[in-house]
C-alpha cells in the first residue's frame, strides 16, 4: 500500500492515518468538519490536499449509522480501489451497505478492537493499536484484493488480524464491550448523587470498574442503537445473575445459620465463577493469561518520583507489565502498584529496598 485515504478524523480514523504515515504511505484527510481533518494534519496524520487519482485503500472512521451513506458516497466519488471501515459494529453497516447498492466486492468491514475514552484526532495515537485484535468481516461478495487490502492496513497499525461473520461480531462485542462499557457506567452513575465523604473514600477497584464510565455518551448511543437487541441479552442475563447476588447477600443478612450457609455458598459461588472469567481474558499481545504479582511501593507527590522508580525497576532487570497509582486521600504520596511476573517479585522487592524506597506488604 502506499496510498490512503482516512474519511471521519476523530479518534480512530486520526490513530490509523498516524500509524500509515508513520510507515511512509501518502495518508488523504477527510472529514465533515473541516477543522477535524486540519487539525489531524497538524498532528502529521496526513494531507488535507484533493485525491486526484483512485488511492489504495479508503478507510471510513464515521459513526456506524453513517458508515453505509459515507460508503456509498466514496464509492461513488472513486475514492479508492478498496474499502473498509472500523464501526464498532459489523451487521446493521453491512446491510446498509448493500441495501445502498454499494461494491461489495471492493468493501471489507473491519472493527479494530481498540479504543479510548476521550473522542477526536486531539486523542489519536499512533500506537492505539498496537497488538490489538481487528477484525475483519469478509463476505462471499468481497475480492481478494479487498481482503489484502485490510490485511496490510491491520498490519501496518501493528494489529492482529481476526476474521469473523459479522453476526458472530456482533454478538462478541456485546458481552466484552458493549455490556462492560454500560455496566461501568451504572456503577459510576450510582456515585452521581453519593456523599462526597463517601466518593473520597474510592480506591483502585471502582477506579477500575468505572474507567471506561469516562467515555462519550454520543458514541455509545451511536455504538448501542446499533447491536441494542444482543447487548440487552446480555444484560438481561447479568440481571438474572445480579438478582441472585442480591438474594445470597439477603440470605447472608437474615439471622438463621442456614439462611447464611446459603449466602455463604451462593456469593463464593459468583467470586469463583467471576475468577475464571477473569482468568479467560487474553493477556498483553493476544498471549495467554498471565497472572502478575503487585508490588506496591509509596512514593512522595513530586516531579520525576515515577520516573526515578522505574528506572530502578530497569536497573533491576525487571519488567514492569502494568502499573496503578493510588492516591491517598488527603496525603501527599501515591502508592504506586507495579505488576511484574512473580519470579521477579522477590528480585525487584530486594533491590528497591536497598535503595530506600519504602515498599509495602
Ligand atoms: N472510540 C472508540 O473507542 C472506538 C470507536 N470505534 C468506531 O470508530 C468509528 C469512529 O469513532 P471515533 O473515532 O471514536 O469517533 P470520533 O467522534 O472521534 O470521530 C468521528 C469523526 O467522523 C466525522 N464524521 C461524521 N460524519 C461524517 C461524514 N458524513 N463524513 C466525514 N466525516 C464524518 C466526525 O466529524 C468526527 O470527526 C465509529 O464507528 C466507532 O464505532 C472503533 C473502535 C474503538
Ligand atoms: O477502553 C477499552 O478498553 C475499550 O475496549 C475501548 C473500545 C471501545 C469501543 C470499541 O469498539 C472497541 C474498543
Amino acid at each position: 500500500m502506499r496510498t490512503a485515504v482516512v474519511v471521519g478524523t476523530g479518534l480512530i480514523g486520526t490513530s490509523a492515518a498516524l500509524a500509515l504515515t508513520a510507515r511512509g504511505i501518502t495518508v488523504h484527510l477527510e472529514d465533515a468538519d473541516p477543522d477535524a481533518a486540519r487539525t489531524a494534519a497538524s498532528l502529521g496524520a496526513g494531507i488535507t490536499d484533493e485525491i486526484e487519482q483512485p488511492v489504495d485503500l479508503a478507510i471510513v472512521a464515521v459513526p456506524p449509522a453513517l458508515v453505509g451513506r459515507v460508503l456509498a458516497d466514496c464509492q461513488r466519488r472513486g475514492l479508492a480501489r478498496c474499502y473498509t471501515d472500523v464501526a464498532s459494529v459489523k451487521s446493521g453497516p453491512r446491510a446498509e451497505v448493500a441495501e445502498l447498492g454499494c461494491d461489495t466486492t471492493s468493501y471489507i468491514g473491519g472493527h479494530p478492537m481498540a479504543g479510548r475514552e476521550q473522542s477526536g484526532p486531539l486523542a489519536a495515537r499512533a500506537d492505539l493499536f498496537e497488538g490489538r485484535p481487528w477484525v475483519l468481516t469478509p463476505t462471499a461478495d468481497t475480492s481478494t484484493e479487498t481482503l489484502n487490502a485490510a490485511l496490510e492496513l491491520v498490519a501496518l497499525c501493528g494489529a492482529m488480524p481476526v476474521v469473523m461473520d459479522a453476526v458472530a461480531h456482533d454478538r462478541a462485542v456485546a458481552l466484552v464491550s458493549h455490556a462492560p462499557q454500560l455496566v461501568s457506567s451504572l456503577v459510576a452513575a450510582r456515585l452521581e448523587n453519593a456523599d462526597e465523604t463517601a466518593v473520597r473514600l474510592a480506591g483502585q477497584g471502582v477506579r477500575d470498574v468505572t474507567r471506561i464510565a469516562a467515555s462519550d455518551p454520543r458514541m455509545w448511543v451511536d455504538i448501542l442503537s446499533a447491536n441494542a437487541a444482543v447487548v440487552a441479552d446480555v444484560l438481561e442475563e447479568l440481571a438474572v445473575d445480579l438478582n441472585t447476588a442480591v438474594g445470597s447477600l439477603r440470605s447472608l443478612a437474615a439471622d438463621g445459620a442456614q439462611d447464611r450457609q446459603k449466602g455463604t455458598a451462593g456469593i463464593e459461588a459468583v467470586m469463583r465463577r467471576g475468577n475464571q472469567g477473569q482468568a479467560r481474558i487474553p493477556g498483553k499481545h493476544g498471549a495467554p493469561p498471565t497472572r502478575y504479582e503487585t508490588v506496591v511501593v509509596a512514593i512522595g507527590d513530586q516531579p520525576g518520583e515515577l520516573g526515578r522508580l522505574f528506572k530502578e525497576a530497569a536497573r533491576a532487570g525487571v519488567n514492569v507489565e502494568d502499573v496503578a497509582i493510588d492516591h491517598s486521600a488527603g496525603r501527599r504520596i501515591g502508592l504506586v502498584q507495579l505488576s511484574v511476573e512473580p519470579t521477579a517479585v522477590h528480585q525487584l522487592v530486594t533491590v528497591l529496598t536497598e535503595r530506600g524506597w519504602d515498599v509495602r506488604d
